[in-house]
């Protein structure tokens, strides 16, 4: 099997491509190119050609070293795209414009974005990518990431988050465009998009309840924000939350710039996988901690969704003990799960 570190840097090529592809289908993005899939959440040109192309890279990279083929497990498929010709033909010019050593026709393209649609991986190692996490922050033309993880045993070894419009430090506004990478192990770090260097980050070391900063979903659905702002208040904090589309949420927290992370929305919904598991190892990595309202560990084994966890919980170490209890004075979750209500004094 090929080294951890040489998957480091394969991924993190993978990824660094698709940000500089993001960037500029962004710039390019008219609201023909915009689609609905089934759950009517708009999936973009950007979605189709960054799963293409990083599921493409990943498989001529191991492969150029030997190595069997992963199974990955990916938000997209070809369905909705080969019934929008005009879309399939945009996302065919910009792959082959990035890809130009290799071009490939519209079967190959269905090919390649089909092998992220398996149910369950079938290989002890395997990938899970969400081409574009965010995708309503990416047609803002606010937040979004690419997400993209290695998992060994159903757990995340790998997580590399592109994050094209993230600046790269809170102190530098203007200079935007970040990857953060971890590594189970050894720890999380971040880079510029366009440069090598990598600097190692942790969660803060903030303890004082009053002065956490949260961060929660920009739209809210559900009782998402409701929740949220019941349990902050529980805790004590006195701050307004932030508000940030995609996995982006969990890069505030592993470089401290955000102590907490809660995502709750209606009780039916269960959580992607590819929503998670990049953002999951790069806050552990970083010191945090990442469990669900029930304080179990995420459970990648069942599939594409996170069937036996109900919302996320992530947060620095220090805070986590305090917010468990205020997560506890602020839901009753009734016996088996399948309700429960939110406590108002
Ligand atoms: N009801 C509900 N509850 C929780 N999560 C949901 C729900 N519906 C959708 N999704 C998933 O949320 C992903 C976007 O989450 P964000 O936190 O970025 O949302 S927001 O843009 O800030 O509102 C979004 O990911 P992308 O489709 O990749 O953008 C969805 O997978
Ligand atoms: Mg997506």
């Amino acid at each position: 099997m090929l080294a951890i570190s040489k998957l480091r840097s394969i991924a993190i090529k993978a990824v660094q491509q698709a940000c500089i592809a993001c960037v500029e289908i962004q710039s390019h993005l008219v609201n023909e190119e915009t689609i609905n899939k089934k759950d009517k959440s708009p999936v973009t040109v950007g979605d189709y050609t960054v799963q293409a192309l990083v599921i493409e890279s990943l498989l001529s990279s191991t492969q150029a070293l030997g190595e069997s083929e992963y199974s990955i497990v990916a938000e997209e498929d070809a369905d909705t795209l080969a019934e929008q010709p005009d879309v399939q033909n945009k996302v065919l010019e910009y792959f082959n414009r990035y890809n130009a050593s290799k071009p490939i026709d519209a079967s190959r393209l269905s090919e390649l974005l089909d092998k992220g649609k398996i149910k369950n991986p079938t290989t002890k190692r395997w990938w899970t990518l969400d081409p574009i996490d965010g995708t309503l922050g990416f047609l803002r033309r606010d937040q979004y990431a690419v997400a993209l993880a290695l998992m060994e045993d159903n757990k995340p070894i790998l997580g590399i988050l592109g994050c094209p419009s993230l600046p790269i430090a809170s102190n530098t506004p203007n200079d935007k465009g970040c990857i953060l990478i971890a590594q189970k192990g050894a720890g999380s770090f971040i880079r510029h998009i366009e440069r090598d260097d990598e600097q190692p980050i942790h969660v803060s070391t903030q303890s004082d309840s009053s002065q956490a900063i949260f961060t929660e979903s920009y739209v809210s659905r559900g009782f998402g924000h409701e929740l949220n702002s019941k349990i902050s208040k529980n805790l004590g904090v006195t701050r307004d939350p932030l508000r940030i589309d995609s996995q982006c949420k969990y890069a505030m927290v592993a470089r401290g710039d955000s102590d907490i992370y809660l995502r709750l929305t209606e009780l039916a919904y269960k959580e992607c996988i590819w929503d998670h598991a990049a953002g999951h190892i790069i806050v552990e990595e970083a010191g945090g901690q990442v469990f669900d309202f029930q304080g179990k560990p995420l459970d990648y084994s069942v599939g594409r969704k996170l069937d036996n966890n109900i919302g996320i919980v992530c947060s620095n170490s220090n805070l986590y003990p305090a917010l468990k209890e205020s997560i506890k004075k602020s839901i009753d979750f009734k016996p088996h799960h399948y309700t429960f209500t939110l406590i108002f004094e």
